[in-house]
């Protein structure tokens, strides 16, 4: 019988490898002596040592080519969440993984780490120290949320000692850094147009984020602990700053910090929500007409006006993850990397 020769276990692959988180990821890889091949539908940078494939993961012979000779891969993929792009979505998240699953197991990987999202388990109403056993939402908030609960329970029931290939989830929350392009951006144009004025609800709701080093920090652990006989195989972890901070002092910190006046004036939770509603549901009807993308939708002001942090206990006990840049420096970092973004 011809035995598969097992590639290096520091060959991996990162699936959405051009992307924020994606190429925080590579570029740890690469400095830990991994061999990287990265598989994204756009290459949008270059790093010496780095092969990129240019592919979408829907395509099993596009992703073969590249896992045939990996043992580890990274899939961090997924369209924006503010693409509110239901098809697109249930395409690339769900049918789009099962189809690197299939290519995984087809071409031999051994291991397989999703980024999933601590957003699997919102609902809208408040979450402290949430742990991983919270079940799924009943009734995600977006289609975004909706898509990666399939995606992560996919990825998970996949896991199988016996076909030698094993996954593990990762739930990271409000991940931010240099080059994000979402939460800070999006935070500045907000306070430019001049709507950064106020607090939605009292101000006091505890909440995550999470630096984006931590992350990759908490991505490759998992990598590295995942192995047939430990508990990781086929579970979801949480990986946080385990510093959970008032949302809007964290808003106002990155505001002050750029220049722009810290928000001020409250405005109660429900009427904002309910005006969030409003304006998703007119927008989803004129969408053949016209395209708008409101600022503030139901997941923004949800995400803004309740307590949603996460414990990360199994992840300190499974796989000796702790957070390797505390918050107060991950946001001084954050805010000296965006200069062109100073008021
Ligand atoms: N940013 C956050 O706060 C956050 C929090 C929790 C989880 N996540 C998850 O982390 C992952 C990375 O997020 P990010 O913030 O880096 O997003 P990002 O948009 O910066 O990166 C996603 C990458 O996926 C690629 N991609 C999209 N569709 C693809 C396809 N069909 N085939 C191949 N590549 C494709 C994009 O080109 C992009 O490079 C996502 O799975 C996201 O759901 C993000
Ligand atoms: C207008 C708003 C009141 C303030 C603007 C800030 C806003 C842009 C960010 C604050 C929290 C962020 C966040 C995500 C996107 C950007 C924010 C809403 C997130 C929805 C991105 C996808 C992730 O998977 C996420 C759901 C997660 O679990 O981490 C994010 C949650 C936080």
């Amino acid at each position: 019988m011809a035995t598969r020769i097992r590639p290096s276990s520091k060959r991996c692959a990162v699936i959405g490898g051009s992307g924020f988180l994606g190429r925080h990821l590579v570029e740890r890889l690469v400095e830990k002596g991994y061999s990287v091949a990265v598989f994204d539908i756009a290459q949008r940078y270059e790093v010496p040592g780095v092969t990129f494939h240019q592919g979408d993961l829907c395509d099993k012979q596009a992703l073969l080519k590249v896992l045939k000779d990996v043992s580890l891969v990274f899939h961090c993929a997924s369209p924006s969440p503010a693409c509110d792009d239901r098809n697109l979505f249930w395409k690339v998240n769900v049918e789009g993984t099962r189809t690197v699953i299939q290519a995984c197991q087809e071409a031999g990987v051994q291991k397989l780490v999703l980024t999933s999202s601590a957003s699997v388990v919102f609902e809208g109403t408040d979450i402290k120290n949430g742990k991983e056993d919270l079940p799924y939402a009943k009734r995600p908030i977006d289609y975004y949320t909706e898509t990666k609960i399939q995606q992560e329970k996919v990825v998970l029931e996949a896991c199988s000692k016996e076909k030698d290939f094993l996954t593990v989830a990762i739930r990271p929350h409000g991940i931010f850094g240099p080059r994000d392009p979402q939460l800070v951006p999006i935070l500045v144009d907000t306070a430019r147009k001049g709507k950064m004025k106020f607090i939605i609800g009292d101000g006091t709701n505890l909440v995550d984020f999470t630096y984006v080093e931590n992350v990759v920090h908490g991505h490759i652990l998992a990598a590295e602990h995942l192995k047939p006989d430990s508990p990781l195989c086929g579970k979801a972890y949480h990986i946080t700053n385990d510093e959970p901070i008032r949302f809007w002092d964290f808003m106002s910190q990155v505001l002050v910090g750029l220049g722009y006046d810290a928000p001020r004036y409250h405005l109660p939770y429900a009427l904002v929500y309910g005006i969030a509603m409003l304006l998703w549901l007119i927008t989803s009807l004129l969408r053949p007409l016209v395209n708008i993308k409101p600022t503030f939708t139901p997941m923004r002001v949800a995400l803004a006006g309740t307590h949603h942090y996460y414990s990360c206990s199994r992840a300190k006990q499974d796989m000796g993850y702790q957070p390797v840049v505390r918050l107060k420096e991950a946001i001084a970092r954050t805010v000296a990397s965006y200069p062109h973004l100073r008021r």
